[in-house]
């Protein structure tokens, strides 16, 4: 049976609590739900993971699975598959015994075994290698094991520890596509933890960014990337290229004008900004157009991608957050007609409809709640 998971006020310390990894972490993961866990190396993912399978103590706060809470029942009662970036299928036995593994130490009817072993094989595409020992089988194939050995006992959530980085990219790509579809037929409430940004928003229902032991959003992915609640997620998840700006009032309208005095008119701002506020205007690189007039760049390196050419551009100085910041912008190859070589000068006017806007500090986003894109 699938469960919600209610993380609340939790820590994570260690050194006899001389260090805080994780200083009171709130998360609800809901029932069914495909949530990942995103952020980079050492900001307390698989920490938080370790304590929802209860490897590692909880010092504070609590952690419930709908409404029991769990933090002391031991990993083995909790009822969880997990699995990891090294696979951890037992090398001799072969696929069949590697899944009926779990079910036969639960003592489960031998008619039972078979069915269920014979089902998951089956949804997870292994059962032709079935007779097979690890070590005859591609990474991929030994991950759909691991896969089908974790879910086979019908865990209340399954946890997965960045599952893919030891596949070549191809077939992260499809075994990212094979795990969400997977997911959505067993109906399990899913952590995974990845520190790949991409991989992120193709597979999850929602993201939580974490930094430093504390969340910075939650949302689903095309609100973590159309609408970062500040800049670090702004950074984080794609690029942006960010941008000193000022906020100018002109009668009923709210303008961004940047540091070489172009501007752009703004019309969901939050009510609290203020006439002549600092703010940081975040650019993706898709973002922009090129135009007549706005903002003066030069190319400073440019990279065919195939349906794209990605730039690297440089501003003035002064206009971007700091001078060694390197900004890009891409060109989609099926719209543009002009490409452009090292050292050439252009106008790149960004589109106003789908800018962030943050505060001085990066912290806070000053958008406010538009619900629709295009
Ligand atoms: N047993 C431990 N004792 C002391 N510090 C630890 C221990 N385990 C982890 N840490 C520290 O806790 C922090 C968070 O580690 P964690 O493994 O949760 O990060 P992560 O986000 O999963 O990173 P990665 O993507 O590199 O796996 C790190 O700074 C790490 O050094």
């Amino acid at each position: 049976m699938s469960v919600a998971i209610h993380v609340h006020n939790v820590v994570k310390k260690y050194d006899s609590g001389k260090i805080t990894i994780i200083p009171g972490l709130s998360v609800d993961i809901k029932n069914g739900e495909f949530f990942t866990l995103l952020g980079p190396s050492g900001c307390g993912k698989t920490t938080l993971l370790r304590m929802i399978a209860g490897f590692s103590s909880v010092e504070d706060g609590e952690i419930r699975f709908d409404d029991q809470v769990i933090n002391e029942i031991p990993a083995y009662k909790r009822n969880i598959g997990m699995v990891f970036q090294n696979y951890a299928i037992f090398p001799h036995l072969t696929v069949k015994q590697n899944v009926e593994y779990g079910l036969k130490l639960r003592k489960l009817p031998k008619a039972d075994v078979h069915k269920r072993t014979e089902e998951i094989m089956g949804v997870v595409q292994i059962d032709p290698y079935k007779e097979r020992l690890p070590e005859k089988l591609s990474g991929g194939q030994q991950q759909r094991v691991a896969l089908a050995r974790a879910i086979v006992i019908r865990p209340n959530v399954l946890l997965m520890d960045e599952p893919l980085s030891n596949l070549d990219a191809k077939l992260r790509v499809d075994m990212r596509t094979a795990i969400r579809d997977i997911q959505k037929d067993v109906g399990i409430t899913t952590v995974y933890v990845t520190h790949d940004q991409e991989e992120a928003l193709a597979i999850s229902d929602r993201i939580a960014v974490m930094k430093e032991g504390t969340i910075q959003q939650v949302g689903n992915p095309r609100e973590i990337y159309t609408r970062p609640a500040n800049t670090f997620v702004s950074s984080f998840i794609g690029h942006s290229n960010f941008f000193k700006g000022i906020i100018r009032f002109k009668g009923n309208e709210k303008r961004v004008v940047f540091q070489n005095g172009y501007s752009i008119s703004m019309n969901n701002l939050v009510d609290d900004v203020t006439d002549g506020q600092n703010v940081i205007i975040a650019v993706r690189p898709e973002q922009f157009s090129i135009a007549d007039t706005g903002l003066k760049a030069t190319i400073s390196k440019s990279t065919f991608l195939g349906q794209y050419i990605n730039y690297e551009v440089t501003f003035q100085e002064e206009m971007t957050m700091d001078a060694g910041m390197s900004c890009e912008f891409v060109q989609d190859l099926g719209h543009a007609n002009q490409f452009y070589d090292l050292h050439n000068q252009l106008y790149l006017a960004p589109k106003s409809e789908k800018i962030n806007v943050f505060t001085e500090d990066g912290e806070r986003s000053l958008i406010k709640g538009v619900k629709k894109y295009d």
